[in-house]
């Protein structure tokens, strides 16, 4: 069975083709720029050279259909005709408090998500320009819907619900959902067949460190609290998201500064964070390199980054009683071992001891970064949120298939 898989932002557009026979991915790529004067369409076949062209590509129907034929190009191409895409699994960031699980996607499960546009309103509504582009190009393929908050529902209400009135929860189900729940979930069960323990027996706390950021606690195999909320803003500090702050802040600065509710929450997604205080990235390799050499604001914006970290980390080892695997993931976790010896420097309260010589290795492995004496096992696990969406929909259109 070949499935692709397909996370659709507003104006980009990514995917990977699996065969599932043995999980290799046969191309994958990414349209930029949709809706723009030139998109960018990359693709890289896993045995033919990169194709990167520029062109015109006004929406997600066409950015799709561009896709398949490249999948299906004679010299750039993997598969012979589109016949042979089996399915299509999708990444939805927010699947509210409908979806505990992944879904075939049908009416009504499109309505549903068409319903939690007010809670991402980001995300959901360029995902479901994805699912109809599928649908318009593919229309008899099956497709299966992947949900960011789904790892997340099993937290316990005194992690989700917000001290504010009830009411507001009762009506407009305001709570803390989580994100990037495929990533936590998959790392932390790699991380268990690593150490070769069982997941429910194990107190994790797992990083995902990328351009956005989020901690969750793993307490018996199951999310327990995570520090992004109704939306992926609340929490660590990220590229260019602000993450925690005191609530007052905003509308003291809607005042002060005359700002519209889009200014105010442009602001704080799209020009806080790193980018804010370092004045020159969100990338974390710039602001390192501009710490390096000596800048002093990259180097606050990298302390603060570390420190509410840190902060994280302490919080839900307290929240679990305990803990005994710390793991590092996504862009920043798996690549910055500056970062995670910072992080891990103050953490020696708690049994951290990292292994210097461990954690300058670099490897798409997943491996310890922690000495053999250290208390708590950390170790670095490459996430693939890919793999888990074509696992996830492989699974269910074979099930939908036997039914
Ligand atoms: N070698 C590296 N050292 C430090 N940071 C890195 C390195 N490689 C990638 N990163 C950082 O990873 C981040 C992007 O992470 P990624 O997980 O790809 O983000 P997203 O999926 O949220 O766009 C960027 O801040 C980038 O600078
Ligand atoms: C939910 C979220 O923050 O996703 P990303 O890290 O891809 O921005
Ligand atoms: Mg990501």
């Amino acid at each position: 069975m070949k499935i692709l898989v397909i996370n659709a932002g507003s104006s980009s557009l990514k995917y990977q083709l699996y065969n599932m026979t043995d999980e290799t991915v046969l191309a994958s790529g990414r349209v930029e720029r949709i809706g723009m004067d030139s998109s960018i369409v990359t693709h890289e076949p896993a045995d033919k050279p990169e194709v990167r062209h520029v062109s015109e590509i006004l929406d997600h129907t066409t950015a799709v259909k561009r896709v398949i034929d490249m999948l299906t190009d004679a010299e750039h191409g993997v598969l012979h005709n589109m016949n042979e895409i089996d399915a299509v699994g999708h990444r939805i960031v927010h699947g509210g408090e409908t979806f505990k699980d992944s879904v075939v996607v049908n009416q009504e499960v499109k309505l549903e998500i068409k319903r939690l546009f007010d809670l991402a309103p980001l995300h959901n509504p360029a995902h479901m320009m994805g699912i109809n582009a599928v649908e318009a190009n593919l229309p008899n393929v099956p497709q299966v819907v992947v949900f960011d908050t789904a790892f997340h529902q099993t937290m316990p209400r005194t992690s989700y619900l917000y001290p504010i009135p009830t009411v507001l929860y009762n009506r407009h189900k305001v709570r803390r959902y989580g994100f990037h729940g495929t990533s936590h979930k998959y790392v932390s069960s790699q991380a268990s067949a690593f150490l070769g323990q069982p997941l429910e027996q194990l107190k994790m706390v797992s990083c995902h460190i990328g351009n956005g950021a989020s901690c969750t606690a793993i307490l018996d195999g199951k999310s327990f609290d995570t520090s992004m909320g109704m939306t992926p803003l609340e929490g660590l500090m990220m590229g260019t998201r602000s993450g925690d702050l005191d609530p007052a802040i905003v509308p003291y600065v809607m005042n002060k500064e005359e700002l519209t509710l889009n200014e105010v929450n442009s602001m704080l997604n799209k020009h806080s964070g790193m980018l804010a205080v370092s004045g020159l990235s969100s990338d974390m390799r710039e602001v390192e390199q501009a710490m390096n050499e000596g800048d002093s604001r990259a180097k606050l914006a990298f302390d603060m980054y570390v420190y509410r970290l840190r902060k994280y980390i302490g919080a839900y080892a307290a929240g679990m009683n305990g803990i005994d695997v710390l793991l590092f993931t996504a862009g920043v976790g798996e690549n910055s071992s500056t970062l995670r010896r910072a992080v891990c420097e103050g953490l020696t309260f708690l049994g951290i001891e990292l292994d210097e010589e461990r954690n300058s290795v670099r490897s798409k492995e997943t491996r310890y970064i922690s000495a053999d004496s250290s208390k708590v096992k950390v170790l670095v696990v490459p996430t693939n949120e890919e793999l888990l969406i074509a696992r996830d929909t492989y699974e269910l259109v074979q099930r939908k298939q036997n039914s």
